[in-house]
């Protein structure tokens, strides 16, 4: 049996990339192992589908002060020899990262042991944990045309993100009943990334009163971010993090207001979900989610209102003219091409199996 090792984690977007992938890995008969961290998000995500995980020390690489700093490096060499234990002990016959911080020391170590890597870049920029990693990988994929240029040429391939194939068949009457809603009135879902935006909730929950008098909101605010003082509003709910519920969630949506997270703007554009996108500031990361969204905006598949731009008075305006617009922009969505991402990503770690001869047919 050929055996992989998906890693990848921190935020769900460099996770649910890797559960994308899973049916299809199973259908090919992978023995599917997983590398994350003891306590990031990627355990929790993995631990519905029986697949062995295996913790291990993590630390961020940071290119700014903090205190950490001084501490992270141990953690990541410790990481580093509990990965090259682990690629020795379970001799996959390939590894596919997703990416964050956790990825390093497993795609290291693999490429130390002769054994070939895929990695997967959603954004348009290589971030600092893949850069570290592609002159040990066989192969790296990626999300955006414009990425190409960023990456060696012998390495890169264009395959677009694994999105669940499981979100393009959700249940509105389902969602109706989970949210306690009516089917009379309009539906914003609210998306903050996967670990959730202060932003966002705090822009959001300020106009309120006002979306509440046309729209029913399902808010997913991120972990610890619930407003108890808001639990039991009428046509609004708040959720942390939703898992099996979101295909429902989405297919109920009418709008969706959402950070402009690689992942989450691929799904959006999969399911033709009129948007706002509000990116995540170029302070607050290296500005990449404003690319994603300069880009879905110059297709016109979205509207996208920046945090330096983002008044209460203006954000109402802009989610009144998507819902007003909707069916321009479902309309400009159904005619973009979709490639099929998990069968060219299949393919190549099908192909990295082969060439390397490594423990096949076992
Ligand atoms: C703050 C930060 O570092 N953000 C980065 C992070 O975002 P983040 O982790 O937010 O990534 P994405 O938006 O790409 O993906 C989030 C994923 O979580 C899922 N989801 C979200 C909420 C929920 O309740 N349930 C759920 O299943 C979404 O459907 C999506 O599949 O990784 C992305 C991909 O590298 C980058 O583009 C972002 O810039």
């Amino acid at each position: 049996m050929k055996r992989i090792v998906l890693t990848g984690g921190g935020t769900a977007g460099h996770v649910t990339p890797n559960i994308a992938l899973l049916p299809k890995l199973k259908e090919l008969n992978y023995d599917i192992h997983y590398i994350g961290s003891y306590e990031g998000i990627e355990r929790k995500l993995i631990e519905e589908f029986q697949i062995p995980y295996y913790g291990i020390s993590s630390g961020k690489l940071r290119r700014y002060f903090d205190p950490k700093n001084f501490t992270d490096p141990f953690k990541v060499v410790k990481g580093f020899s509990q990965a090259r234990k682990l690629m020795k002990k379970l001799k996959p016959d390939v590894v596919f990262s997703k990416g964050g911080f956790v990825s390093v020391p497993v795609v290291l170590a693999a490429g130390r042991s002769k054994i070939p890597v895929i990695i997967h870049e959603s954004d348009m920029t290589p971030g600092l944990a893949n850069k570290l990693c592609i002159p040990a990988s066989y192969k790296v994929c990626c999300n955006f045309p414009e990425t190409l240029h960023y990456l060696p040429e012998e390495k890169a391939v264009l395959t677009g993100s694994p999105i669940r194939q499981e979100l393009l068949n959700g249940n509105k009457l389902e969602a109706l009943k989970f949210c306690n809603f009516t089917a009379n009135k309009p539906v914003i879902l609210i998306i903050g990334g996967s670990l959730g935006s202060t932003i966002v909730n705090d822009a959001i929950r300020l106009i309120l009163p006002e979306l509440l008098q046309k729209y029913q909101v399902i808010h997913l605010c991120g972990k610890g971010k619930i407003d108890p003082a808001l639990t039991g509003t009428n046509g609004y709910i708040q959720f942390e993090y939703i898992k099996k519920e979101l295909s429902d969630l989405f297919a109920l949506a009418d709008i969706v207001i959402s950070r402009a997270g690689a992942n989450a703007i691929c799904e959006l554009l999969a399911l033709h979900k009129p948007n706002l996108l509000i990116p995540l500031s170029a302070n607050a990361s290296r500005g990449d989610q404003i690319l994603n969204a300069r880009s879905l905006e110059r297709q016109g598949f979205s509207l996208v209102l920046e945090e330096e731009a983002l008044t209460d008075r203006k954000l109402l305006e802009s989610i009144n003219k998507l819902y007003e617009d909707r069916y321009i922009f479902m309309d400009a969505m159904s005619k973009s091409g979709q490639t099929n991402s998990i069968e060219l990503i299949t393919n190549l770690i099908e192909q990295a199996v082969k060439e390397s001869g490594h423990n096949t047919e076992e």
